[in-house]
Formats: structure tokens, sequence, C-alpha cells
């Protein structure tokens, strides 16, 4: 078979593509009569298609696709290649296209929304932060003109009224977490007409893996004011003081720290011979907790950077600083009180979802993504979607060398700075990827101190991250970077405009090394990835050492190798560890993954039926209704001296305001239930039975005791001059919201993560 056959049939354990490869030469042929139609008329043959209902016959399909080439060359001046082709209708089946970086996927992926949308579908593009969001509805909105259908965007900034507007176009591009944000201020809304986004229709997502599945476990919060919380100035001092490994332990995996039975003793003289466990005063050891893990876990220039006088996220995955995010309040506080800064607003909880549970609101879901195959299972597990591995248009010939081995970072270092002199001395352009923001600065810095310039990624805006990797690829370019995935904008060999590509592609191309593994290795494929595109050459080699957290932490053995002079390992059976300990560190992920999904199981059918009912309060008076029959006499005096309709509407507000109180109330019970399970339970029980076991009965009756508080308010309602006023009997919706999302921990909340998995240390167990 040839090999451009064979290419074309698809992977195992993919979809077949044998059922679109077959269309390809049909698609071809109606390319001279479609070339000959002037534009009005194409965008007449593009409406045609809206004729019958998804999803699409053989014939329509073939003519999607060939209407769509034909107006991707006129509209944007590139013809879809067949593989891209491919790609559309894989995306048209609700699969995720499996297509490697710099392959078009932008280009495919508005392909199938327009086809979406000319079934009468709406469609939703997500992508990983509001400016692809904006650039890509931008770069594709003259196709989608040509076509015949409506594009659109939102951004952070969008207001209600933008918002509104795009999301009532055909197609949509949103930020993940924008789109999360709104569906949850739309939850909050008293009045129909307030609510942005409509129902849901196709979900299409955009670096699909990244969003399914890493951020799949991160909760999107709306947080409410409530009050201001003072500075916990007492316990950031007290916790500054303890020594670590004689006062408190982090865990392997750096996610915990716990004191030790010294450092409690040490905490309770420092606060005058409390007891910290003592049954009667329980606040205490969270503030401990809370301060210990603000100080030792949470790290500056890692985890947050503090700008003009204010601790911001940053976003670890992405290494990006997150905007109007912060941790659940008392670690946010906590935080501030480390770094002496003012204390920002405090809040509670008003609702929260999960990434997963946001895409799982579409009836269609599809994407596209570089690296898909490694996480089939889980796509399929979470949310029935299969993979299509669409092949490259032009055959991948970039080498990836085995990893380097070294005994510690420092020569693992050593050795990285070498081979970067050596490369950057053919001017070959360098993508060097790291971790977190704190190694690319380290790093940055050690290849300055070697002469070598560089440009480091990091926590900067989207558009000038994507302007700096435009010019990754120029000739004898140093780029230092935290993670690759979803930074959206491929490499071009000689520099953006490619001015000078023959001399680099003769140098070699793009040379990327890896600064050590990443927890995944689809992570390492994302920056793999980024050499090579389109057929271009380049190499890839990861540097590893066995002080690297994946190794030390995840490795069965770290002792008892042999090296080298300069410390390098190349016994093969110490490489296979490193492949080893990346796949522990996957299992663990996987494993948050399925923790959180469990814990929110039960959350949502609660907030499911809460949902429902408020539906039926907002859009069809069923507050009203019962307050009708609860307070009937009331009710009708009222009717007489303010009118029906203003009855109806402050019976809507007093009746939403004890259903959205008592939901806040609720999550509260909830995270304090998760947290208290594990104080008292851990290690006994399964945690989940106990949650369950408390949380069920507590919903019980839910909805019965909103309504009588509701009877109750409305029975304190006066009528004057024809109005209810209803803040006078204290019906107050939060002053202002702000959102926030939680990463990286199985029980929604960092917070949870450490209070809720702290042990109680033997020594003190009474
Ligand atoms: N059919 C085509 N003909 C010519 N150029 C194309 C075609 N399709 C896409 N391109 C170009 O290829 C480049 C890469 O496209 P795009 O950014 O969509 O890739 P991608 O697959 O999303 O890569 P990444 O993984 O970096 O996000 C763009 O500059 C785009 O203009």
């Amino acid at each position: 078979m040839a090999e451009s056959v064979r290419r074309l049939l698809g992977k195992p354990g993919a979809v077949d593509l044998r059922p679109y490869t077959k269309l390809l030469e049909s698609i071809e042929a109606r390319e001279p009569e479609l070339r000959d139609l002037d534009d009005a008329r194409l965008t007449e043959k593009a409406a045609e298609l809206g004729n019958a209902e998804l999803p699409y016959e053989r014939d329509d399909l073939v003519e999607l696709c060939a209407v769509g080439r034909e107006a991707a060359r006129r509209a944007l001046g590139e013809r879809p290649f067949d593989v891209q082709l491919l790609g559309v209708m894989a995306l048209l089946d609700g699969h995720i296209a499996e297509m490697a970086t710099g392959e078009g996927k932008t280009l495919a992926g508005a392909l199938a929304a327009a086809g979406f949308a000319l079934r009468g579908q709406r469609v939703h593009v997500l992508s990983v932060n509001d400016y692809l969001a904006r650039r890509d509805a931008e770069w594709m909105r003259p196709l989608y003109d040509l076509l015949g259908v409506a594009v659109a965007w939102i951004g952070e900034e969008s207001t209600p009224a933008e918002r509104r507007t795009a999301y009532s176009a055909d197609i949509t591009y949103a930020s993940v977490s924008e789109l999360g944000f709104d569906v949850l201020r739309d939850r909050m809304v008293t009045d129909v007409a307030d609510r942005v986004v409509p129902d849901t229709g196709i979900a299409l997502i955009d670096e699909a893996d990244s969003v399914l599945v890493d951020e799949a476990r991160v909760p999107l919060v709306l947080a409410g004011a409530a009050e201001h919380s003072d500075a916990d100035v007492e316990m950031a001092e007290l916790v500054r003081t303890l020594k670590p490994g004689t006062d408190y332990e982090i865990d392997n995996e750096g996610r915990n720290v716990q004191l030790t039975d010294t450092g409690i003793d040490t905490v309770e003289k420092a606060l005058g011979g409390i007891d910290l466990y003592d049954e009667d005063d329980t606040s205490v050891l969270p503030r401990v907790n809370l301060a210990l893990h603000a100080h030792v876990l949470l790290q500056r220039d890692v985890h947050y950077v503090v700008r003009d006088g204010e601790v911001r996220i940053i976003n670890e995955s992405r290494g990006r600083i997150a905007l109007l995010q912060r941790w659940p309040d008392g670690l946010q506080a906590a935080v501030e009180a480390k770094e002496k800064v003012d204390v920002s607003e405090t809040g509670e909880v008003l609702d929260s979802i999960t990434v997963q549970a946001l895409v799982l609101r579409y009836p269609t879901r599809c994407g596209m993504t570089g690296t898909a195959m490694a996480v089939a299972d889980q796509l399929r597990e979470f949310y029935e979607l299969e993979v299509a591995v669409i092949p490259p248009n032009k055959p991948c010939v970039r080498t990836d060398q085995p990893d380097r081995l070294y005994a510690t970072r420092e020569e693992k270092e050593d050795a990285l700075i070498e081979e970067v002199t050596e490369v950057h001395a053919t001017g070959r352009p360098i993508l060097i990827g790291t971790q977190d923001v704190a190694e690319s600065e380290l790093l940055a810095k050690r290849l300055a101190d070697a002469g070598l310039e560089c440009v480091v990624l990091n926590a900067k805006n989207d558009s000038d991250e994507a302007a700096i990797i435009a010019e990754a690829g120029t000739h004898g370019a140093i780029t230092v970077s935290t993670q690759m995935a979803g930074r959206g904008t491929d490499i071009r060999l000689g520099g953006s405009d490619m001015a000078d590509r023959d001399r680099v592609v003769e140098a070699g191309g793009v040379h990327v090394m890896g600064y050590g593994r990443y927890p995944s290795s689809r992570l390492d494929d994302q920056l793999r990835g980024r050499a090579g595109r389109q057929g271009d050459p380049g190499t890839s080699t990861f540097f590893v050492s066995v002080e690297d957290d994946l190794v030390a932490n995840n490795a069965p053995e770290t002792r008892g190798y042999e090296a080298a002079g300069d410390g390098e390992i190349t016994d093969p059976s110490w490489l296979r560890m490193v492949d080893h300990a990346q796949r522990v560190s996957e299992g663990q992920l996987l494993d948050i993954h399925r923790n959180t999904w469990r814990y929110n199981k039960l959350i949502d059918v609660q907030r499911s039926v809460v949902l429902e009912h408020r539906e039926a309060v907002l859009t069809d008076d069923l507050g009203d209704r019962q307050l009708a029959v609860d307070c009937a006499a009331h009710h009708a005096d009222l009717v007489e001296d303010a009118g029906a309709d203003e009855v109806a509407r402050a019976a809507r507000l007093i009746t939403l305001y004890h259903l959205d109180r008592g939901w806040t109330d609720h999550n509260a019970f909830l995270a304090e239930l998760r947290e208290g399970i594990h104080l008292r339970f851990l290690g006994r029980r399964d945690p989940l039975d106990e949650f369950n076991r408390d949380a069920v009965p507590e919903f019980k009756g839910f909805l019965d005791g909103a309504r009588a508080r509701a009877a109750e308010t409305f029975g304190e309602a006066e009528a004057a001059d024809g109005a209810i006023d209803v803040a006078e009997i204290g019906v107050k919706r939060p002053s202002m919201t702000w959102t926030y999302m939680v990463h990286d921990h199985p029980f929604s909340s960092q917070l949870e993560n450490f209070v809720g998995k702290l042990k109680r240390p033997s020594g003190a167990q009474g």
C-alpha cells in the first residue's frame, strides 16, 4: 500500500477515516464548477445546505466541503488541504480531530462550525483564552461572511449587552472561562431579560485535550461580596518562624504541608499554651494551616506575583497571570497577609461549575487538538468522544532525540547550556520549554551569564506572547517558555514573514529543548510539536535529572545509578524510569479528575433540582402561585393594593432570593462537610461515602425550606403607592460579584485540598 494511502486510513483505536477519504475525490470534482460562480451564487449554494437537518448525508457533505473550500480560497487565500477536510468531516460527526501543530486547525474548525450553523445549530467555539477567541473569530470572519453565517466573539471586557448580542450570532467564539462565568451569572438573574447565554447547541473545542482533560477538574466559581476580613498577620508572622523539616513537612508531591509534633508544640506555645485540637475551639487550627499553606506551598513568582500592591495568581499550567481571579477567600487573605499587602474584599461562593459540567451541557461536542490519542480513554469515559487521527498534510520529518538524563539538576543545566551554545552557533532557532515561570527566569539568567540572549515568555499578555512566538523561528533566536499548550501560534521558519526561511531550513529548522519532562507525555508532545511544522526540518531533546520533581517524586528508585564524569546517565533502564515516573504522574492526574467528578456528580444532581425550580419561578410565576396558596389572604390584599403584576414581581424576587440564599448556604455546608470529613475520617472510610451520607439528607427539604422562608418574608411585604419595596424586607442581592478558577486539586478548592487532606499527627491524637 502506498504510504500516502496508508496515512489516510488512520490509526487503530481511532475513528475510521475511510468513509471520509472516499469523498475527497467527489469534493475535488466539484471545484471547477464552483470556481465559476460569483460570490453571491456561492453564498446561495451554502444557504441551500440549510434545507435539511443534521447529520449531513453523503452528497450534502461533499457539497459543504467543496463550497467551504472554495469560500476559504476566495476569502482567506488558503485552499483547505484534503487532510483539513477530513478534519471538518470528523468534527461534523462529533469527534475530536487530532491534527498536528500548524496543520491549520483554525480553518478546519471554522468550516465545521459553518457546517453546523448552516443547519440551524448555534455553535460555540471554545478557546483557551480571550486573545485566541478574538483572533480566530476575526481571522475567519471573511470566510463566514461568504458562507452567509454570522460570527461574533466575547472577551473579558465585553459588557452584558455585547455578550447577549455576541451569543445571538450563529457562531460565537469565547474562552472557556468567560463562557463558564456567563453561565454562572445567568443562574443568578432575577429577570429573564438579563440572561446572556442562549440554549446550548454545539460546542466546538479548540485545544480539546487541554480543556477537556487538563482543565476539566478546574471549578469556575462565582462569588458575591459580603464583608471585609482582616489579614491574619499574626499567623503569617508565626508560620514564618517555623522550621522546615522540624516544625512541618511537605509531602512528596508538594501538594500538602503538615505540622509535625514538634511544630504543634511550637505553635501551641507561641499562641500562649493553647490546644490546637481543642474540640470546643476548632477555629485556630484552620488559621494556622491557611497561613502555613500560603507560606510554604504558594511561592511568589511561581504561583503568584505581587504587582501594584496586589497578589495576582499565575495560572500555573499556562504560566500567565489570571485576571480577576483569586483563591478561595481564606487562602487569598492568607497570601495577602504573607505579602503584607491590603486584604481584598471577601465574599461567599454563590455557585460553581466545573469545565467538564460546562461542556457536558452541550448536546453535541467536538473539538481539535494536536495531542488527543494519549487521552482517548478519558475522552471516551468522561465525554463519550472518539478521536479521529488526521494525518499531516506533509509527513513529519522532525527527529525526536532520546532524553538526556543527568544525576543532578546542576549537571543537567550545564549540559543544556552547552547544547544551546553549540546549536545556537549554527544559527538554528531554539525553543526551550520549562515547567514554570520561576524556572524560565532562572534559566534565562544562566543563559545570559553564558552570553546567550534569549526572550522569555511568561505571564505577559496573550497577544504579546503570540507575537513573540511568531518570531521564535527567526535565525539565531532563543526563546524560553513555560508550557506551550494553548499558545495558539505556530512557529514559522525564518520569522513570521518567512523572509529568512531558506537559511533556517538549511541550518536544520527549530531545535526544541525540554528543561525537564512535563507531568504528562501530552505536554511533552505539545512542546515537541513546535518543531517540524508542515514537513519542516526540526529536532527535539528533553534534558532530565534525577532531582527533577517528576522523577524524584514518582520514580520507584532514585539511587544506585552509574553516571559519567559530567553526570550523564546512559543506562537504558534508568531512562525507562523517567517514562515510568511520568506514567505515575499521569495516573495521579487521572485520579484527581475522577475524584472531582465523583464529588461534583452529587452536587450537580442537587444543583439541577434547584435550577429547574428556579427556572419555573423565573419564567412561569411559580413563586407567585405558591405564595398565593401559602399566604392566601395577604396575597389577595396586596393584589388589591398594588395590582397582580407588581405582586407577581415581588413574589418572584422573594422566592428567588430564598432559593439562591439557600443554595449559597448549602454550598458552604458542602465545602465544610468535605473538610470535616477528611479531618475526621481520613484513612478509615471512603470519604466520598461519608460525604454522600451527610449531603443527601441535608438537601432533603431544601425546596420546602426555601418556600417556607419565602412565605415568611412575603408576609412582611407591604404595598405603598402601588409598589412593593422588597429591599426593605431584607431581599438584597450581592452588591458585586466576581469570579475565580480553582486549580489543581481533587476537592474543588486548593483551600479544601489543603485543609481537607491535613492529617492529624499521631502525637496529637486524643
Ligand atoms: N490550506 C491552507 N493553505 C495554506 N496555509 C494554510 C492552510 N491552512 C492553514 N494555513 C496556515 O497555516 C498556519 C497554521 O494554522 P493554524 O494556526 O490554524 O494551525 P494550528 O493547527 O491551529 O496550529 P497550532 O497547533 O499552533 O494551534 C496559519 O498561518 C494558516 O494561515
